[in-house]
């Protein structure tokens, strides 16, 4: 470490130049690992890691020593650059023997969760895209049954020890920057007193109406399964909701369509009677967003990609999108199948590079979200444009005679819900679990049990088959041993109808919130673009309020956007909805 000689001004402009060649290096080699895990990779990665939390020690002990210093005066720009320089996370830990463990922990968490497969007799499935496209397809009570318990015996079982050493050693690496304890440092990136109030009240704001689609969907379910798998406390078994965790479910959406004889937005066997490939999925997407002004993918992009999963190795399916900050050099990894959901998952990680695009020149400590919230936000924002009735048939995807029929848009409201409203208590408990566990108010020999008190009092929904202490049902979620934060994916469930509202405003969109299209718009693209620049150089809600005119998260575009389906659901359910704190002791069998 050079010592203070430097001017604020100097510094920064050397952790400019160091930093970008040292984020590179570990990205590369984590994507060298992620794109096949081998245990040389695993050792490289470790050694990378390990060297970038030396070098940020380094630039933390610098930038702190400007910070503390009463004899220089800083401009509000540099503080705010030193302070981010500051905050290294988990790589603060000075014992190496502690890093390096930590490092490994969370390496082998996660290749144990990508490498996990199901095997029932000798066929065996993995997550992707085995186990995905079952419970996408499969309305077999005992196939879900099994498949949803063997998941969670080949994946989160095996990671539960780790994982009490992974919450002990990231605390301990924590609390050496002063953080309490890691669910502390991560809402830190909110920057806000009040944030885990305020992500309660717009979690209550937002009950009522996710009350009236689980009731729904429950008494249609029963009609199709039969009541007797469903307990009499009022949740629905969590194995029939088309996903392996419950979080969204957009594929029971066909046998729960309100109108039957009306179209439903789910395009999978339109998009594989046309031939889409996932190349043409990420064109189609890229499309859409240069329409709105912003950039195509580069080059490099399409060269170094990986979007389908490959046949001859392992890799981390899960999907992620990169900035190898270097030159034009941005990636996606997805194992890319063609259907609906995957087709908006494509929009959602393409979101996330053009955000790294938009705020590419800005100075390095900038070059993130306003909250990572903002992050995941972009390429939904955009996805809820491309779902319109409208646009789907643009792109020829969708032929209904007439889209503004009662009928046909009490469906199409009720997809959507399926996917937005359905996952917000999933989105909203992960860290209320996680937080809980950082704080040692939860202990190893109840996570499991404190996962599905919060799992049935708030999502309502029930495990097929009884849950015991072995099992670590957390752990069968990619960001648990992959150590992502998820409250940013309800942070942006929410700002992303404020973002869509906001922009549908700037293109003087007249029509109901549902069916704003702004395809081919440059004045909404211009409205979410300047924003996306700011990157993290600005407080986010200065960023909010450049869009939006707001400085607070509001779930009122959210309501107003589902407000024609509240009303049917209201008449369909009457008094027929809810459940009851706790699931049943002995879940009843398919
Ligand atoms: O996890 C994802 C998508 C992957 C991702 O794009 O959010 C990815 C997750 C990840 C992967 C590896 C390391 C860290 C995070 N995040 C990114 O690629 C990413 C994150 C921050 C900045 C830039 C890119 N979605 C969540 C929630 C969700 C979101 C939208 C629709 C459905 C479901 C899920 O599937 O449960
Ligand atoms: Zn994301």
């Amino acid at each position: 470490c050079d010592s203070a000689q430097e001017t604020p001004a100097e510094f920064l402009a050397r952790f400019q130049r160091e930093a970008r060649p040292m984020h590179n290096k570990v990205a590369e080699a984590n994507w060298a690992l992620q794109t096949n895990i081998t245990v040389e990779n695993e050792e490289v990665f470790v050694k990378a890691r390990l060297e970038y939390a030396k070098f940020s020690q380094m630039q933390e002990r610098q930038a702190l020593l400007y910070l503390q210093n009463t004899t220089i005066n800083l401009t509000p720009d540099e503080r705010r650059q030193l302070t981010k320089i500051a905050d290294i996370g988990t790589s603060a830990q000075t014992d190496v023997v502690k890093l390096e463990r930590f490092a490994k922990i969370k390496t082998n968490m996660d290749s144990i969760y990508s490498k996990a497969e199901v095997c029932v007799e000798e066929n065996c499935l993995q997550l992707e895209p085995g186990l995905t496209e079952l419970f996408r397809t499969s309305r077999d009570c005992e196939r879900l049954s099994t498949a949803w318990q063997g998941w969670r015996d080949q994946s989160g079982r095996k990671i539960k020890d780790l994982y009490a050493e992974y919450v002990q050693l990231g605390n301990e690496a924590i609390q050496i920057l002063g953080y309490k304890d890691m669910g502390e440092y991560w809402k830190s990136a909110y920057d806000t007193p009040t944030f885990e109030k305020d992500v309660a009240k717009l979690f209550e704001q937002i009950l009522p109406l996710y009350k009236q689609l689980h009731a729904y969907v429950r008494r249609r379910l029963k009609a199709v399964y039969g009541a007797h798998i469903f307990p009499s406390s009022g949740h629905i078994p969590a194995h029939i909701l088309g996903n392996m965790w419950s979080q969204s479910w957009n594929n029971v959406g066909n046998l729960i369509k309100p109108f039957k004889s009306k179209q439903s937005v789910d395009v999978t066997d339109e998009m594989k009677a046309q031939g889409y490939t996932p190349k043409s999925m990420f064109e189609t997407a890229e499309a859409f967003f240069y329409s709105l002004g912003f950039a195509n993918m580069t080059k490099t992009f399409w060269k170094k990609s990986m979007l389908e999963k490959p046949t001859d190795r392992n890799v981390v399916c899960h999907a992620s999108a990169w900035d190898m900050e270097k030159e034009d050099d941005f990636r996606i990894k997805m194992c890319t199948r063609v259907n609906h959901e995957d087709l908006m998952t494509v929009h959602h990680e393409m979101g996330h590079v053009q955000y790294y695009m938009e705020y590419k020149d800005q100075p390095t400590v900038y070059q993130g979200g306003a909250n990572p919230g903002f992050h995941e936000a972009v390429g939904d924002t955009i996805a809820l444009s491309v779902q319109t009735p409208e646009h789907l048939k643009t792109l020829d995807l969708m032929h209904a005679e007439n889209i503004y029929d009662e009928e046909t848009d009490i469906n199409y409201l009720m997809q959507m819900a399926l996917d937005k409203l359905a996952f917000l208590p999933f989105g909203y408990l992960i860290d209320q679990w996680r937080w809980s566990v950082f704080r040692g108010t939860t202990k190893p020999e109840s996570y499991n049990e404190a996962w599905w008190d919060l799992r049935c009092r708030l999502q309502g929904i029930s495990p097929p088959v009884k849950r015991g202490p072995e099992d670590f049902d957390p752990g069968a979620k990619f960001h648990v041993p992959g150590d992502t934060p998820y409250i940013r994916y309800f942070v942006s469930f929410v700002i992303q109808f404020q973002f869509y509202k906001a922009a549908c405003d700037a293109a003087g969109n007249t029509r109901p919130l549902h069916h704003c299209d702004f395809y081919n718009n440059p004045t909404a693209g211009h409205k979410l673009r300047s924003m996306l620049q700011l990157g993290s150089s600005k407080p986010w809600p200065d960023a909010l309020e450049q869009i939006t005119g707001q400085r607070q998260m509001d779930a009122q575009p959210l309501m107003e956007y589902f407000q024609p389906l509240l009303q049917f659901l209201e008449k369909e359910n009457g008094n027929d909805y809810g459940w009851t704190e706790n699931c049943p002791e002995n879940p009843p069998p398919c």
